[in-house]
C-alpha cells in the first residue's frame, strides 16, 4: 500500500484540526474524508481544511471504498460502535482515548479487528513526546536507581455546560468517567508503559465542586508488580495543573509539565535541566507508527491491548471508590 488514505470520524472543537494537520503533513497519508452529524460545521471544518468527502453518518463513511484507515475522534460511547462497522468494512482503526466506555467494550474491539484483521491504535500520543522518550532511556540505564515511586497531577479546565460539544464529558453514560477517564487516562498508560503491571489500585473518585455525575477529581495510590508506588490525581475544572516525577534510590525526574519539554534530572545533590524538543506535532509521529503498523503488518506501538489494561485500571480505580 502506498498513500494510506483516512477518514476522520468526529470533528470537534478541542483538539481535531490538530488530528487532520497531522495527518495531511505525515508523509504517505492523506486525509480525504470526515464525518460529522452537523453539515453546517462539517463544512466549515473541512472548508478550512481542504478535505474533499464529507458525511454527515459514520456508516457511510464506512462504504467509501477508497478509505484505508479511520480516525474514531467522537464521544467515548461511539468508539465501539464505529470501530465495529469500520472493521466489518475492512478498515484499519485508530480511536481516541479512553478507548471505550468499559474493559468488555475494549476487549470486543480487541476481537473485531482482530477478526476482521484490521490494526488497533489508540491514540495515547503522549507515548510519542521526546521527553517521555527520554524518561525511559535514563530509566533503562539506571540513571535515578531503582525507581521507587512515580506522581502525577493533571487536569483539564473544561467545565462544559450543556449543549456545548464535550458535554457529554460530564455525562456518565456518554463518557464512562469523568475526570480520571478523560484526562487521568493518559497517565495510567505512561505508568503502565514506564513500570509494567498495576497489582493494587486504592482511589478517590468524587465530585468536590462541579455540578454534575461525573467526578470532577480522582485520588489514586497504586502499587506495581514490580513493587514501586505510585500516585495520581486528575481534575476537572482545574487550572490545567501538570506534574510529573519518579523518585529513584540514587535520584529524582521531574518533567512539570510532562507535556513541555523541560527534564530536571536529580542526582548526588546536583540537578540538571534538559532541553528536549517540543511536544508540539505530537500527533504526527502517532499517525506515522500507525500508518507503518499497517504497511508492514504489525501492531501499532500504543495497540488495543495497551488501550484495555489502561481501561482495566480506571474500572478498578471506580470499583474501589464505591
Ligand atoms: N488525545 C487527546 O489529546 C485528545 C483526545 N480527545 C478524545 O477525542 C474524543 C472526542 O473528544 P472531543 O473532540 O473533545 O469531543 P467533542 O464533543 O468536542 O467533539 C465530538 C465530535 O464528534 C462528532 N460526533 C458525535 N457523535 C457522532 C456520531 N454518532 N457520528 C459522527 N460524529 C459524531 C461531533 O459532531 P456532531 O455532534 O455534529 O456529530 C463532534 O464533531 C474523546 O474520546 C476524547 O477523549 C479529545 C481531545 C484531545
Ligand atoms: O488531553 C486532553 C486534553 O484535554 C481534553 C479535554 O478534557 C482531553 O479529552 C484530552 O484527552
Amino acid at each position: 500500500m502506498n498513500t494510506i488514505r483516512w477518514g476522520l470520524i468526529g470533528c470537534g472543537d478541542v483538539s481535531r484540526k490538530r488530528v487532520a494537520q497531522a495527518i495531511q503533513n505525515t508523509p504517505g497519508n492523506e486525509l480525504i474524508a470526515a464525518c460529522r452529524r452537523d453539515s453546517d460545521r462539517l463544512d466549515e471544518f473541512c472548508d478550512a481544511l481542504s478535505i474533499p468527502r464529507r458525511y454527515t453518518d459514520a456508516s457511510a463513511l464506512m462504504k467509501d471504498i477508497d478509505v484505508d484507515a479511520v480516525y474514531i475522534a467522537t464521544p467515548v460511547r461511539e468508539h465501539l460502535p464505529q470501530a465495529r462497522m469500520a472493521a466489518a468494512a475492512g478498515k484499519h482503526v485508530l480511536v481516541e482515548k479512553p478507548m471505550a466506555m468499559d474493559v468488555a467494550e475494549c476487549g470486543e474491539m480487541i476481537e473485531v479487528c482482530a477478526t476482521a484483521n484490521v490494526r488497533l491504535g489508540v491514540a495515547y500520543y503522549r507515548r510519542f513526546y521526546p521527553l517521555l522518550q527520554r524518561i525511559e532511556d535514563l530509566l533503562k540505564s539506571n540513571a535515578i536507581g531503582t525507581p521507587l515511586a512515580v506522581s502525577a497531577v493533571t487536569a483539564t479546565p473544561v467545565a462544559m455546560q450543556p449543549g456545548e460539544e464535550g458535554h457529554w464529558r460530564t455525562e456518565r453514560a456518554d463518557s464512562g468517567g469523568g475526570a480520571l477517564m478523560d484526562v487521568g487516562s493518559h497517565r495510567i498508560n505512561v505508568f503502565l508503559h514506564l513500570f509494567g503491571p498495576i497489582a493494587e489500585v486504592k482511589s478517590i473518585c468524587t465530585t468536590v465542586a462541579a455540578d454534575y455525575e461525573v467526578e470532577d477529581t480522582a485520588a489514586l495510590l497504586l502499587r506495581f508488580e514490580c513493587g514501586m508506588v505510585g500516585t495520581l490525581q486528575c481534575h476537572f475544572g482545574a487550572d490545567d495543573p501538570d506534574e510529573f516525577a519518579i523518585t529513584g534510590t540514587r535520584g529524582r525526574l521531574r518533567a512539570c509539565p510532562l507535556n513541555g519539554d523541560q527534564l530536571i534530572i536529580e542526582r548526588d545533590g546536583e540537578q540538571t535541566i534538559e532541553t528536549l524538543p517540543p511536544a508540539a506535532n505530537f500527533c504526527q509521529p502517532l499517525i506515522a507508527d500507525f500508518a507503518d503498523a499497517i504497511r508492514n503488518n504489525r501492531s501499532p506501538r500504543v495497540n488495543g491491548d495497551e488501550g484495555r489494561r489502561t481501561n482495566i485500571v480506571m474500572a478498578n480505580a471506580y470499583d474501589d471508590s464505591q
